[in-house]
């Protein structure tokens, strides 16, 4: 084309010395391999810029470093290996990488009577730091799932309660007229409010693990709440969900004291910290709580 050199503006130094702590790039597309399956991603890829001197990092190394996810199914080590390449490529400029993928983990889900399935999207965030030698993996992962307040159940109660004193006051009960009055709207006055609500998990991971526990964190996750949101759903499914939210009342502190104790036991996992939330019918805002496991010490 011509012969002249291209202009390295990066590579100017600087007369002020001001390291920064995280240069890169955010939101870059890219294919990663979950379980053999091609999954589409966005990664937040960056370095530390310690040489305070140094105009600028090279943003395409860390690009072309992240072609190694595409090929190989995602594990800590791979995520090792990205990073480790990262500084590699900005040796002298660079003691910290940082890789964040952004992804959705489709999970095909039965229903609770009929045969039928279908699919459910849970948004998972991996995050890899390669700081000084020590390497890191975190795992954030949201789920949503249906809360009914045991609250406004009991209160609910109360009033069938009041209503059933109200029919039948001063009647002979009468087996046929009993089974009528429960069948008809007089007999449920009063519906207890549910929520659909949302649990957002944040794991510090054994960077040891050969693969990323994600089905078994989901899986354990949906078990302790019970009422996991359906994804197919005829009329048998809706009526086994109601009696599984019946027989599951929960305020948002039953749900992260349950979370709690089930993801503890989850190999791979150090530590953790949990966020529900129970977007309310009740009222516009939200119930929250939060809770979690040997997090001082990860
Ligand atoms: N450092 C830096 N580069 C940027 C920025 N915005 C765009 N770029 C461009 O990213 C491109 C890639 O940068 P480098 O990786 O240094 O490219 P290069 O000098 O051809 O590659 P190397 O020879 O490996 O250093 C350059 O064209 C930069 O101008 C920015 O904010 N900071």
């Amino acid at each position: 084309m011509n012969s002249l050199t291209l202009p390295d503006i990066a590579a100017e130094a600087l007369r002020d010395n001001v390291p920064l702590e995280w240069v890169g790039m955010q939101g870059i597309a890219l294919p990663i391999l979950l379980k053999g399956t091609a999954l589409s991603a966005k990664a937040d890829a960056g370095v530390s810029l310690d040489d305070g001197e140094a105009r600028g990092i090279h943003m395409s190394r860390l690009y072309l470093a992240l072609d190694a996810l595409e090929q190989k199914e995602l594990s800590p080590s791979l995520l090792r290996r990205v990073l480790s390449q990262f500084l590699d490529s900005h040796e002298g400029l660079s003691s910290c990488a940082y890789l964040n993928l952004h992804t959705e983990l489709l999970l095909k889900r039965p229903a609770l009577v009929s045969l039928l399935a279908g699919w459910k999207a849970y948004p998972v965030c991996i995050s890899a730091t390669l700081r000084r030698q020590m390497f890191h993996v975190e795992l954030k992962l949201e789920l949503p799932y249906s809360s009914t307040c045991p609250c406004s159940a009991a209160l609910a109660r109360q009033l069938i309660q009041q209503q059933f004193i109200d029919d039948f006051a001063n009647q002979a009960l009468q087996h046929a007229d009993v089974l009528a009055w429960l069948g008809s709207s007089r007999g449920v006055v009063a519906t207890p409010h549910s929520q659909r609500s949302t649990a957002q998990l944040h794991f510090h991971l054994d960077e040891s693990i050969d693969e990323l526990p994600l089905n078994a964190l989901i899986n354990a996750a949906e078990a302790a709440l019970g009422t996991a949101v359906q994804t197919a759903v005829k009329r048998a499914d809706e009526q086994a969900f109601a009696l599984a939210n019946g027989q599951n009342l929960m305020f948002c502190e039953d749900a992260a004291r349950r979370l709690n104790l089930a993801l503890r036991r989850i190999p791979g996992v150090n530590a953790f910290h949990l966020r529900v939330v129970h977007a309310e019918s009740l009222h516009a805002h939200d119930a929250v709580a939060e809770s979690q496991w040997q997090r001082e010490s990860a």
